[in-house]
């Protein structure tokens, strides 16, 4: 694709434990459909959708990385050149919650994962949002299953990003987009993705 397909590029990178729906969320976002039995993921993968925000084309370039542990070297080397993370956990996996602060370095943004499983939840959405509050960070609770708020979660990104953007155009006075430089953590919703 050449520059002139787009307005404005950015790489997101999902992060959390093994298991908790990274892949299932990327796909649900990218090719619309929760895959059956989806393996580990090993190392990274990376899947690219172009969405339109407000009459811009943004292209979404996502970087899907294995939670777990032996992958760590490997997946650490693709944070530093995000403009976003989403740090991902299961609603209904206590361990996968008590990470986060072990995440919490690289953290913009977090999904809450498997929201369609409410009757096995171990962490309570009120918990969440005290430790999203904390750590001033934006929260959203998904369903790759459903396909609950997952396009949400990017489209938001995705728009909070091209803020991000346009503020940075402004303050530097150059003339094209700089994307992820700077990066606010306040969240945008004043957004129209119709
Ligand atoms: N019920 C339910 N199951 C889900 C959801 N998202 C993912 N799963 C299931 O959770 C399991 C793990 O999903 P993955 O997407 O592979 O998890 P991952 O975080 O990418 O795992 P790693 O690649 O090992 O880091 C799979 O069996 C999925 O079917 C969801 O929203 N609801």
């Amino acid at each position: 694709m050449s520059m002139e397909d787009y307005d404005f590029l950015f790489k997101i990178v999902l992060i959390g434990n093994a298991g908790v729906g990274k892949t299932c969320l990327v796909r649900r976002f990218t090719q619309g459909l929760f895959p059956p039995g989806q393996g580990a993921t090993i190392g990274v993968d990376f899947m690219i959708k172009t969405v339109e925000i407000n009459g811009e084309k943004v292209k979404l370039q996502i970087w899907d990385t294995a939670g777990q542990e032996r992958f760590r070297s490997i997946t650490q080397s693709y944070y530093r050149s995000a403009n976003a993370l989403i740090l991902t956990y299961d609603i209904t996996c206590e361990e996968s919650f008590r990470c986060l602060p072990e995440w919490l370095r690289e953290i913009e943004q977090y999904a809450s994962n498997k929201i369609d499983l409410a009757e096995r939840r171990e962490v309570s959405q009120q918990r969440a949002e005290e430790f999203s509050e904390a750590q001033d960070m934006y929260y959203l609770e998904t369903s790759a299953k459903e396909s609950d708020n997952v396009e949400k979660l990017f489209l938001d990104l995705a728009c909070r990003l091209i803020s991000e953007a346009r503020q940075n155009t402004l303050v530097n006075n150059v003339s094209s987009p700089l994307p992820g430089e700077g990066k606010s953590i306040s969240y945008l919703t004043c957004c129209n993705f119709n």
